[in-house]
């Protein structure tokens, strides 16, 4: 169901309610939350394929009528569409509700990458439609205030006088910018030189407009560039109402900055400086919105140029300092930035700020060294629960990138020393990364797009991961081989046989962007759009962050986005169902550990995509791989086509059955068991059955509910739970409920600690307390202290934390069990 504000606001009024009435209802907090959480989910597959087809169509199309002349466009009737444009934005995103846009992505865009020197100029009267002007560049200025829909959209004029709508994507720090933040970016007047433009027709063949795609195709002309001096233009240049002193560009960036607007503050301070290039003030602030907006090394130059001069003391030389170590730290440079801070201390001793940042510093050093047992996993936990973007340094651990000739990319990761079962192999923060806000009634807009290139519906932070990986690369131009070296897909030329660099700040040289502003000016390194449009599309990870636990179990996960991340090293891991390692996310950062000992050169491999049923996985993994040929899929495909989909459908049909009733009848829940049981054939020899992991966690849930009445039966919902491990491919090796245990037995674990269970679930933790818990319920404390004892194991090695992180993760669970109580726990 797709619900958009529009349409509810319809559905209320044929209902008969007056306007009044309608809109109270629609600035209730609970429709706003509804509003907001449906609109997030994707749109249903039927209309996902329609939109790609009629944009196949529509690309057909253009392809087949050919590049065609230019209407000329009345500049007057431009500005007033803009203007019209301007308004309807600002009334949507007044309120109440969410103005949700749908949009495609992934088809063929031009980057230019030929130098603005190689390229000859071009004006409005010479373009075509339907083409790519190569070889060329437009001289243009904008004559109104700018607007936007998903692009920037803008009026702008050539040198004749000429005008036409130019979409701007991608501009680091516009993305569904205000327009405050867009008019301090591209006031009227503005000077831009495109570089070989496209001009394109808008999806109803009506209006021509020019497209830009790649933000290093919009070079910002500062009055003394040559082609700027050089210019005569038609008209008169629009007049301006811009601040003409550095002293009040200061004070506009202020109160940018004083309102969260750190990418208009910097342009604000940019614009002051070009009055007064070496201006103090102008430098050290700039220096902390570039900070903020995590442009780091364009931070550095700025401090850099205040601390060049030897008379710079007292607070500024404090304050440059402190932002320098702020900057390295951003760029992961922990000892470099240690230095600036202890710098701060040895001027200044009551610098408790710096002092702290020291602090931060020497554990983030630890971490990069030590690993595993220096992460404070508890605090990761709690504090990710608050905000996904957690502070940590990255790891890598035992591996290594080797060829793999079999895979798309050829590439994959080993092992480079013998490991054991639930090791930490890497730990990562993402390289970009975009998630929904903590309260999604704050969300006035929201993105969904189909993907041409996977055929997939795509989330608004997978169109977002996009823009901001963009930006980064834009802000950190030397990190940029990070995500290009990235498999790109089947239709891009292969990437290079290994992989250069793993995420450590050695490997990244402080490359400024020129000029020092991190929006397209001549850029350093040209961005080619497509190539990081195809990366984000076979790379990025849905980081669905670990959560406490709770008695939920079985139920399949939300349709909610959890946002979207493009790791570095990690993405060089290839698939498996049932992968040699596993992820978990603590927020945005990426944990990767083994799943059983490994020997020195094994190959790494984790599931991409979640599913119990066969068929599931396959549908998911559908862009990544024709038929996996991981040993969990060619078993089940041992069982054939026909059991695969029935199982698929007993599975969808208990699922649905749980979610519209919680409390399911024990016999429904045994008859699901049995049924799905028969969908094995026994000379299969399955050593694990997601599907039956799912069947014997509810029958098991529906015991437990019964127990609650009858105590007696706290055995059977222990043996339920039990026959989740064994479909989770973990051997039970005690598996008696009553009398005594065997003194051999009695030293070990009641389970086999060869491996973890497959596919990082949970679920067999939340089995093994639940065990615990109807043990102690039985008064059978010994067993209950040995399931206890297991189910710590289990999630130290899917998740890691050891007892510490189980007790936070499972404090509701355990307290509700009287498990706290009666054992410790
Ligand atoms: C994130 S990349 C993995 C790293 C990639 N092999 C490389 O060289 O960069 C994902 C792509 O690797 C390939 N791949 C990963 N696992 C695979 C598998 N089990 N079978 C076939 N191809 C696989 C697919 O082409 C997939 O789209």
């Amino acid at each position: 169901m797709d619900v958009d504000l529009a349409s509810v606001t319809a559905m209320l009024r044929t209902m008969g309610l007056p306007a009044s009435a309608v809109q109270a209802a629609l600035n209730d907090p609970r429709m706003r939350d509804l509003l907001g959480s449906v609109s997030r989910s994707l749109p249903a597959e039927d209309d996902i394929a329609s939109q790609l087809q009629r944009a196949r169509e529509q690309f057909e199309r253009e392809k087949r009528l050919g590049p065609s002349s230019r209407t000329p466009v009345p500049r007057a009737a431009l500005a007033m569409a803009m203007d019209r444009s301007r308004n309807e934005l600002q009334e949507a995103l007044k309120g109440p509700g969410v103005l949700q846009r749908n949009t495609t992505v992934g088809f063929p865009k031009h980057s230019s990458n030929t130098p603005l020197e190689q390229l000859t100029p071009i004006t409005l009267s010479k373009m075509q439609v339907r083409r790519t002007h190569f070889g060329s560049y437009l001289l243009c200025r904008t004559y109104a205030a700018p607007s936007r829909f998903v692009a920037i959209s803008l009026a702008i004029e050539d040198t004749d006088g000429q005008a036409q709508m130019l979409s701007v994507y991608n501009l680091p720090g516009a993305f569904l910018a205000s327009l405050d933040t867009l008019d301090e970016l591209l006031p009227p007047g503005t000077v831009l030189v495109l570089r070989e433009p496209t001009l394109k027709m808008d999806n109803e063949g009506q209006n021509a407009f020019i497209r830009v795609d790649s933000p290093t195709d919009v070079v910002f002309l500062t009055d003394d560039h040559p082609i700027a001096r050089g210019a005569r233009w038609r008209t008169n240049a629009p007049r301006s109402r811009l601040p003409d002193t550095a002293e009040a560009w200061k004070e506009r960036g202020n109160v940018h900055f004083k309102h969260g607007r750190h990418f208009a503050a910097s342009i604000a301070y940019t614009r002051g400086l070009q009055r007064e290039p070496s201006s103090r003030p102008l430098l050290l602030n700039r220096a902390l919105t570039y900070i903020n907006l995590e442009y780091y090394s364009a931070a550095l130059v700025d401090v850099h140029t205040v601390l060049a001069n030897p008379t710079v003391a007292g607070t500024d030389r404090i304050k440059a300092l402190f932002r320098t170590g702020r900057a390295h730290y951003g760029r992961k440079d922990y000892a470099l930035a240690r230095r600036e801070f202890d710098a701060v201390l040895a001027l200044d001793p009551q610098q408790h700020n710096s002092r702290g940042w020291s602090k931060r510093c020497e554990q983030r050093i630890r971490e990069t060294h030590q690993g595993d047992r220096s992460y404070d996993w508890v605090q990761m936990f709690k504090d990710s629960q608050e905000n996904p973007r957690l502070d940590v340094a990255d790891w890598v651990g035992p591996v290594e990138v080797a060829s793999i000739p079999a895979r798309g990319g050829g590439r994959g990761v080993v092992t480079t020393k013998a490991v054991q079962v639930g090791e930490l192999l890497m730990l990562f923060k993402p390289y970009a990364a975009a998630f929904p806000p903590r309260d999604t009634r704050t969300v006035r807009e929201l993105l969904t797009s189909v993907n041409m290139m996977t055929n997939e519906g795509n989330v608004h932070e997978q169109v977002e991961v996009v823009a901001c990986a963009i930006a980064k690369i834009m802000a950190e131009p030397s990190s940029a081989h990070l995500v290009s070296e990235l498999y790109a897909g089947p239709d891009s030329p292969p990437p290079p046989s290994t992989y250069s660099a793993t995420s450590r700040p050695t490997d990244i040289a402080i490359t400024p962007p020129v000029n020092n502003i991190p929006i397209a000016n001549v850029a350093t390194r040209d961005i080619d759009v497509l190539h990081i449009d195809r990366v984000c599309s076979f790379n990025n990870f849905g980081p669905n962050s670990l959560k406490p636990a709770t008695f939920r179990m079985g139920a399949s996960e939300t349709s909610q986005s959890c946002g979207s991340a493009l790791y570095t090293l990690p993405s060089l891991v290839n698939h498996a169902c049932a992968g040699t390692a596993m992820w978990t996310c603590f927020g945005d950062v990426l944990v990767i550990r083994a799943t059983r000992a490994l020997k020195a050169g094994e190959e790494v491999t984790m599931p991409y995509a979640s599913g119990d049923s066969y068929l599931d996985r396959s549908t998911r993994l559908k862009k990544h791989i024709e038929i996996c040929d991981c040993w969990l899929c060619v078993q089940e495909r041992l069982d054939g086509e026909e059991r695969c989909r029935e199982r698929k459908q007993l599975v969808d049909a208990a699922q649905a059955k749980l979610l519209a009733s919680p409390d399911r009848p024990i016999p429904e829940a045994r008859a699901f068991v049995k049924a799905l049981a028969a969908t094995y054939r026994p000379e299969t020899a399955h050593e694990i059955k997601p599907s039956m992991m799912a069947a014997y966690g509810q029958l098991a849930y529906a015991l437990g509910l019964k127990a609650l009445r009858q105590p007696s039966m706290y055995g059977e919902v222990a043996e339920a739970h039990m026959q989740v491990f064994e479909s989770a491919g973990i051997v039970v090796t005690d598996k008696t409920v009553r009398g005594p245990i065997s003194s051999l037995s009695r030293k070990n674990l009641p389970i086999a600690t060869t491996r973890a269970p497959v596919g990082n679930r949970q679920e067999t933790a939340m089995s093994a307390v639940m065990i615990s818990a109807s043990f102690c319920s039985m008064d059978d404390l010994q067993r209950a202290r040995r399931w206890l004892k297991a189910a710590k194991w289990l999630n130290n090695v899917v998740v890691g934390g050891g007892d510490a992180l189980f007790r936070v993760q499972y404090d509701h669970v355990l307290k509700k069990t009287y498990l706290l109580d009666r054992i410790g726990a």
